[in-house]
């Protein structure tokens, strides 16, 4: 019998990463190739007529499990019944702004949204904060949105983890799906920390320590993070514009996921509301590993930290906090 169509909203559907990523949805690269979708696309007022051109694609596109195509401006129009939001829509960093004035349209932005999806979202609807400053959008949403469960609430840094899987498949000249367990401990951003010490390669012989393979822990310890940590501004310097497709992609990966689980001994990079684990500070929005089952995401536990992570998993929750004091005083 056929599925149930499943509703997904995508805000700032009408921006880059918006027009990369409903095809995608619509052709079943996030929810799987049986499984039927009803499309809710929001922007804002003055993206009105570029959304409608969205939707009008959309149904050119023929796609056999698209349903529906809900193209509007009204919140609580866009909220009503998804099972799903992905939040793309955000307000971006203008030449001679300062981190406080984007913060704070952000915060107000995302506490007006968190509020609709409260209001109207399905019970259990899952979150995914893409827009930056990801983690603390998805950490204002969760506070504005109290009667959503904590844990259907995260933010995107499986881009950050599927560079970090690209960098050492290139390095190796090896397949990038022989790569896994790569981390991204943090924030989406340029203090994140790509983690390889416990990453593995597949090879004839078993499963080998990226460590011992790549044999070169300075770049490893300096070059390799670097380039995942900037590789965002590599691509918009490249592009002149944000990195759509590989971030659409992953926004794919994420729901997919979580939605569908993780596979036998995989684990994942997934910003998730912070219980302490590895001593990161309790309620932060931070990158850890998770393994899903079931819908449900699990941090991995008990993986060995050792002197140069620490304070790498340090200093990035440090500006993960002050992120937050900053989003904080955006409110009073
Ligand atoms: N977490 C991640 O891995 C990544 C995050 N990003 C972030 O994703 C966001 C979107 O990127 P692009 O699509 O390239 O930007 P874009 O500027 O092309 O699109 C943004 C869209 O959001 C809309 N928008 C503005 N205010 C809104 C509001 N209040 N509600 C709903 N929509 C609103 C705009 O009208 C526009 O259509 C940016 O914040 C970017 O920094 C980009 C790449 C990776
Ligand atoms: O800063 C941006 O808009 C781009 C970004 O997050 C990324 O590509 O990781």
């Amino acid at each position: 019998m056929a599925k149930d169509p499943v509703r997904v909203l995508v805000t700032g559907a009408a921006g880059q990463i918006g027009y990369a990523l409903v095809p995608m949805i619509a052709r079943g690269v996030m929810l799987g190739s049986d499984q039927p979708v009803i499309l809710h696309l929001f922007d804002i007022p003055p993206a009105a007529e570029s959304l409608n051109g969205v939707k009008m694609e959309l149904v050119d596109a023929a796609f056999p499990l698209l349903k529906g195509v809900v193209a509007t401006t009204d919140a609580v129009e866009a909220c009503t019944g998804v099972n799903i939001a992905v939040m793309v829509g955000g307000f971006p960093r203008k030449e001679g702004m300062e981190r406080k004035d984007v913060m704070s349209k952000n915060v107000s932005i995302y506490k007006s949204q968190a509020s609709a999806l409260e209001k109207h979202a399905a019970a259990n609807c899952k979150v995914l904060v893409v827009a930056n400053p990801a983690n603390t959008n998805a950490l204002i949403l969760k506070e504005f949105a109290p009667s959503i469960p904590e844990k259907n609430i995260s933010c995107l840094t499986r881009l950050d983890h599927n560079r970090a899987l690209g960098q050492i498949s290139e390095r190796l000249n090896i397949q990038v799906s022989d790569v896994k367990n790569v981390i991204i401990w943090g924030n989406h951003s340029s203090s994140q920390y790509p983690d390889v010490n416990h990453a593995t390669v597949t090879t004839p012989a078993g499963e080998k320590p990226v460590r011992e393979l790549v044999a070169d822990d300075a770049w490893l310890n300096s070059e390799f993070i670097a380039t995942v940590q900037q590789r965002g501004a590599a691509i918009i310097k490249a592009r002149k514009l944000s990195s759509a497709l590989s971030a659409a992609s992953a926004a794919c990966d994420h729901i997919r996921d979580w939605v569908l689980g993780t596979p036998e001994g995989i684990w994942v990079s997934m910003g998730v509301y912070s219980d302490g684990s590895y001593n990161v500070p309790a309620g932060l929005i931070y990158s850890f590993p998770v393994t899903t089952q079931n819908g449900e995401w699990k941090i991995v536990q008990g993986l060995a930290i050792d002197e140069f992570s620490r304070k790498k998993l340090d200093l990035t929750a440090e500006e993960l906090s002050e992120e937050k004091a900053l989003a904080y005083s955006c409110l009073s």
